[in-house]
């Protein structure tokens, strides 16, 4: 086929794209009416939810399914983000808060899981983020909870302490490589400022090539590359992401210990999606520490009705000293039949039991 040839083709294709996007669309407008329908036929106020992640989870494995190539099924997806996210926007006004500045992790993350048609607000502080969504100020609100290298992201447990009313809608999983960025070379940098997580993934690198060089714990990532774009012989380690956006140049790639380094985001609403049948649930509660193994009891109401604790944590629970509000994240969804009888026959030995959400399990 010549030039001219392929390029027609191309073009035809493309007209009947457009149509057959538009008509998805109309039907992702009806599939928005029948929502609120639902919400008053059941006589609930305010607005449904217009992110639904288990429904996704099922258009992003169907097309994946479906794709023979040449096209990679990466790539299939990465067109779909951005259709559901159009879909979303035509839906609903929707607003996604994240811990910025812009060019944080938490906006790649954002960005991953909404794409470009979405609104993004940024906060200075992964409390700001979660009491912005517990009050409604945005749509939803995504923060980081783990990573894989440096562990538990402390914060944003304790900011959970503080508002229990937020729940969890969905997991995301972001790769995290992050760099030494600067407006000087390595030999003249005197300050290194960054955030605590993304120095512990680091710290080797900085340790053999920067001895002795202060290092400065600030908010966000993002928020350092702002600092060393304004001050003389300073550096970042945060995302390449952040180069272009502070005019700062890229010192050096990938500065992180492990070669797989991840960090998982949570999306977090006013609620939680339905059942998908490979969900997990994250609880938290606090124990009477004066009843001897009542940690051991709670837990082991979860492996009497055979449910995985994926992840546990602690943090003071601000209560009284040396009393702390465990975490325990569970497989399964809050309204599972065992999960729900394992729930309820926890809560005889928890003093405060609170749910903190249910969320289809990611791998995508
Ligand atoms: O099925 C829904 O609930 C929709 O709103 C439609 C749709 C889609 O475009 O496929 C859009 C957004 C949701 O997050 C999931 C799916």
């Amino acid at each position: 086929m010549d030039l001219d040839a392929a390029r027609k083709g191309i073009s035809e294709v493309d007209r009947r794209l457009v149509e057959l996007l538009n008509e998805r669309a109309r039907l992702s407008l009806n599939v928005g009416a029948a929502k609120r329908q639902t919400l008053r036929d059941q006589d609930i106020e305010g607005v449904p939810e217009v992110y639904v992640p288990g429904q996704e989870k099922r258009v992003f494995e169907k097309v994946r399914g479906l794709n023979h190539g040449p096209l990679s099924g990466d790539s299939v997806c990465a067109i779909y983000r951005e259709i559901m996210s159009a879909s979303i926007s035509l839906q609903s006004d929707v607003t996604v808060g994240y811990l910025g500045p812009p060019g944080t992790f938490s906006h790649q993350a954002a960005m991953k899981r909404f794409g470009d048609s979405l609104a993004y607000v940024p906060y200075a502080r992964i409390e700001d983020v979660i009491a912005a969504a517990a009050k409604e100020e945005i749509t939803y609100g995504l923060v980081p909870i783990e990573n894989s290298t440096f562990g538990t992201v402390v914060q944003t447990l304790d900011a959970f302490v503080l508002q229990p009313a937020v729940k969890i809608r969905a997991e995301v999983f972001l790769p995290v490589t992050q760099s030494l960025l600067s407006r000087y070379q390595l030999s003249a940098i005197r300050k290194v400022y960054s955030h605590p997580q993304a120095f512990g993934q680091s710290q080797q690198w900085l340790d053999h090539h920067l001895p002795g060089v202060a290092r400065v714990e600030v908010s966000s990532t993002a928020k350092a590359a702002e600092l060393a774009a304004a001050e003389n012989y300073a550096a970042a380690i945060a995302s390449e992401a952040c180069a272009p956006l502070y005019r700062l140049d890229v010192v050096a790639k990938d500065v992180t210990t492990a070669t797989d380094n991840t960090t998982r985001f949570f999306v977090l609403g006013q609620s939680s999606d339905g059942p998908t049948g490979d969900d997990k649930t994250l609880i938290m509660f606090t124990v009477d520490h004066r009843e001897p193994g009542a940690l051991c009891s709670a837990l082991d109401v979860f492996a009497k009705h055979r449910i995985n604790q994926t992840a546990i944590n602690s943090r003071p629970s601000r209560q009284r000293q040396w009393h702390y509000m465990f975490f325990v994240e569970i497989t399964g969804h809050a309204s599972d039949d065992d999960v729900a009888s394992a729930l309820e026959e926890i809560k005889a030995y928890c003093l405060d039991l609170v749910v903190l959400g249910s969320y289809p399990h990611q791998s995508y």
